[in-house]
């Protein structure tokens, strides 16, 4: 007997960030939106401990030790339920690795859920809640998709109401940004300045209730995309070549590098897809949409 958990992918629609807390952190006002790029975790019974495996495009990026947050997940699980984290975690990749969408949090997410069903641990939503927030800030979200407001550093999650489907194309860095160092470049950046109190903005929750594309491209944000920029100029070009081949708004994705054009429809992603691809700007190129649901048991 195994489980097979699907994961999603987000894009931050809004992602303001606040100045660096003194446990290093950043409080954010971060508006998450799950996409249709999925990860795939199985857990599969296994005799004498924990053992990950994984596969896709970028495998060989992943590391396959304790460090993986598919394996933090279950060694957390079976801590609380004084259990043998005997398992084997299988992922079969599909979201970029250090790319800004969540990958290693998705993972998380699921192989939380999966060795909970599993291993018949039972787990009330909270727990697994609380689980998720240690193991890293993106990956409450990852657990319920669909569309959430996360306040303090991410992990407080507010449900949002999202009244239609966007359309959205996703450009593939050639190389990883590492999350702590775009921070670090957020705090360089910033130094020197006064740093509001990040706020959600009324234009981006009233534009996803709505469902409406034209509205949200108006209000997308992303604080931390001067500092992608910064560590990453190319991904300039990228940009660009997303709003030449008519994108609504182009934005990097989180802390990058991945970069995400939003869509009128899905003919629109289509065809933006395609001059991105020919553009030479980027290692390849997904389409999606949202809202996705969250971690789902298949
Ligand atoms: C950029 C985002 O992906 C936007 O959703 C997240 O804020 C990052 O979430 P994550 O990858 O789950 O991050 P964590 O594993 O919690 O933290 C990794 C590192 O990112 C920085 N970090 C993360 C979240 C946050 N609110 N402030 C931070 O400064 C810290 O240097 C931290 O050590
Ligand atoms: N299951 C996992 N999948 C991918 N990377 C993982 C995983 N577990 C740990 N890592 C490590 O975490 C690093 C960041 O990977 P990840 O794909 O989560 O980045 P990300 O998508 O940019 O994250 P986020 O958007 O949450 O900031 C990787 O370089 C890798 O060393």
């Amino acid at each position: 007997m195994s489980v097979t958990v699907r994961v999603p992918a987000k894009v931050n629609v809004q992602l303001a960030v606040g100045a660096a807390r003194p446990d290093g952190f950043h409080d954010l006002a971060n508006v998450f939106l799950a996409v249709s790029l999925y990860d795939e975790v199985t857990a599969a019974p296994a005799a004498d401990g924990l053992r990950v495996t994984c596969e896709g495009p970028d495998a060989a990026e992943v590391p396959l030790d304790r460090t993986n947050l598919a394996a933090r997940a279950a060694l957390a699980l079976a801590e609380r339920y004084g259990r043998a984290p005997d398992v084997h975690l299988h992922i079969a990749k599909d979201i970029p690795v250090a790319g800004g969408m969540a990958g290693g949090s998705a993972d998380g997410a699921g192989a939380l859920l999966a060795c909970d069903a599993l291993w018949g641990t039972g787990a009330p939503r909270d727990e697994l809640l609380a689980i998720c927030a240690e193991l890293g800030s993106d990956v409450p979200f990852s657990l319920v998709g669909g569309a959430a407001l996360g306040t303090g550093r991410g992990e407080r999650l507010t449900a949002l109401e999202v009244g239609g489907e966007f359309h959205w194309v996703f450009a593939l860095a050639a190389r990883g940004l590492s999350t702590p160092a775009v921070f670090r470049e957020f705090d360089r950046l910033a130094e020197g300045r006064a740093i509001p109190e990040p706020a959600a903005d009324q234009a981006v929750l009233d534009a996803l209730a709505k469902g409406d594309p034209t509205a949200l491209a108006v209000a997308l944000t992303n604080d931390l995309q001067p500092a992608a920029l910064s560590l990453f100029p190319e991904l300039g070009d990228t940009l660009a070549a997303g709003r030449a081949a008519g994108a609504l708004a182009a934005l990097v994705s989180g802390s990058g590098p991945t970069t995400a054009f939003l869509a009128t429809d899905a003919g629109a992603a289509s065809d933006i897809a395609g001059v991105l691809r020919a553009s030479g700007t980027c290692r390849d190129v997904r389409t999606a949409v949202g809202a996705a649901a969250g971690a789902t048991v298949l």
